[in-house]
């Protein structure tokens, strides 16, 4: 009885990032042996955007949504500790820098599986932005036996951490397969904005922007709309309670604003594809515009996708109302200076990261053994 891989998620972007990994490695080693974990973190989000990958979660805890970041981290890393054993897996994967994914990652050294870290190496060097990921994810590197870098900046971060190279591999941010995956049902999924119409797609959950930021914000981007006939602006609101109440209060009333709940991830992308601009503080969305052609202005103050900035396709403007406005203004007017922020490709990925995670797993797997 050959050992299975244990993949384990909690949010939205983990299941997103996960599923191309997940179907790679079934059609490698069958279905059999790839099992899928989720934490609870973020059920329902996670449990739609698999939906669009027609994968099913094998195990979904229901992790505490009451207590703090530390009572909940407790309670995942005992129960992911005992769901875990080296008899049985032969590597946890986790990806990115929740606590899902830290938590993940200590259960399986506690018992001694292989971790394999997806999307490794991201960094800003500021433990407070963003909090916990950038501690999360500094923390899961010493861990991991393989830590599958998207760029050659993050495997530069890596070493430069003294994570030795034979346990480094660049390979592309899996964002990137799972788009190229999906993409022959964008089309239509999402519909386009009315002619003579700039839509501006906006996501916006941060911890940093909660309260006054935030609100700011919004109320920058509606008073844009108000002034503005020709721009639609469309808005999925992230469940997180600190978000939903701010942004409802700062687009109401405003004909041209969109609000709608969380969407699945084909339509989500196929909003992307019908957006003159993206106005966000995620970090997956970063990586995808690209994919689309669409310029980016991130919400944030730093950012770990570095890349995306010096390739030209996102620019940070911070938690400033003022910034964002004219940026926005400026793009959705000046088509020069939009064209100026469109490339070829993605500087995160050619679509076969999966692949290569998985060519990766089954060396290592055989030389175990
Ligand atoms: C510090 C940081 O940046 N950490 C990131 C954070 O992820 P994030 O910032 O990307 O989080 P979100 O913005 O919530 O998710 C984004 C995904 O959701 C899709 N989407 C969005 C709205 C919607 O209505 N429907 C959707 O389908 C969207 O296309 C995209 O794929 O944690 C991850 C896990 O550790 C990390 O990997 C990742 O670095």
């Amino acid at each position: 009885m050959s050992k299975t891989f244990l993949l384990v998620l909690g949010t939205r972007p983990e299941a997103i990032k996960l599923a191309p990994v997940h179907s790679a490695l079934c059609r490698r080693f069958g279905s059999d042996n790839v099992k899928l974990l989720a934490t609870g973190q973020h059920p329902d989000l996670a449990r739609l955007a698999l939906q669009d990958f027609d994968i099913a979660i094998d195990l979904c805890l229901e992790a505490p949504s009451a207590g703090g970041l530390s009572a909940r981290s407790a309670w995942m890393l005992d129960r992911l500790g005992g769901l875990m054993d080296d008899a049985v897996h032969s590597h946890v994967v986790v990806q990115g820098d929740t606590s899902t994914a830290f938590m993940g990652a200590l259960a399986a050294f506690n018992a001694r599986i292989p971790v394999v870290h997806v999307e490794a190496g991201l960094r800003t060097y500021d433990l407070a932005a963003p909090f916990p990921e950038e501690a999360n994810r500094r923390l899961i590197a010493p861990l991991a036996d393989i830590c599958f870098a998207p760029t050659e900046r993050a495997a530069e971060n890596l070493r430069s951490e003294r994570i030795p190279a034979q346990r480094i591999e660049v390979v592309g941010n899996t964002v990137v397969d799972a788009i190229e995956q999906l993409r022959p049902r964008f089309e239509g999924a999402w519909p386009a904005a009315a002619p003579g119409v700039r839509r501006i797609a906006v996501t916006l959950h941060r911890r940093e922007a909660w309260g006054a930021p935030l609100q700011a914000l919004c109320e920058g981007l509606a008073g844009l709309c108000r002034r503005r006939s020709d721009v639609d602006l469309v808005l999925p609101v992230h469940p997180n309670p600190m978000v939903g109440d701010i942004v409802r209060t700062a687009f109401a009333g405003v004909p041209n604003a969109e609000l709608v709940e969380p969407l699945g991830f084909v339509a989500m992308q196929s909003l992307l594809s019908t957006s003159t601009l993206l106005v966000t503080d995620s970090g997956g969305l970063q990586e995808e515009a690209p994919s689309h052609g669409v310029p980016v202005l991130v919400t944030r103050e730093v950012t770990e996708r570095v890349e995306a900035v010096e390739a030209g396709t996102a620019r940070l403007v911070g938690l400033d109302a003022t910034r964002l406005v004219a940026a926005a203004e400026d793009l959705l007017d000046n088509e020069a200076a939009r064209r100026a922020m469109v490339r070829d490709g993605n500087p995160f990925g050619d679509g076969h990261a999966a692949e290569r995670i998985a060519a990766r797993l089954a060396t290592d797997r055989a030389e175990a053994a």
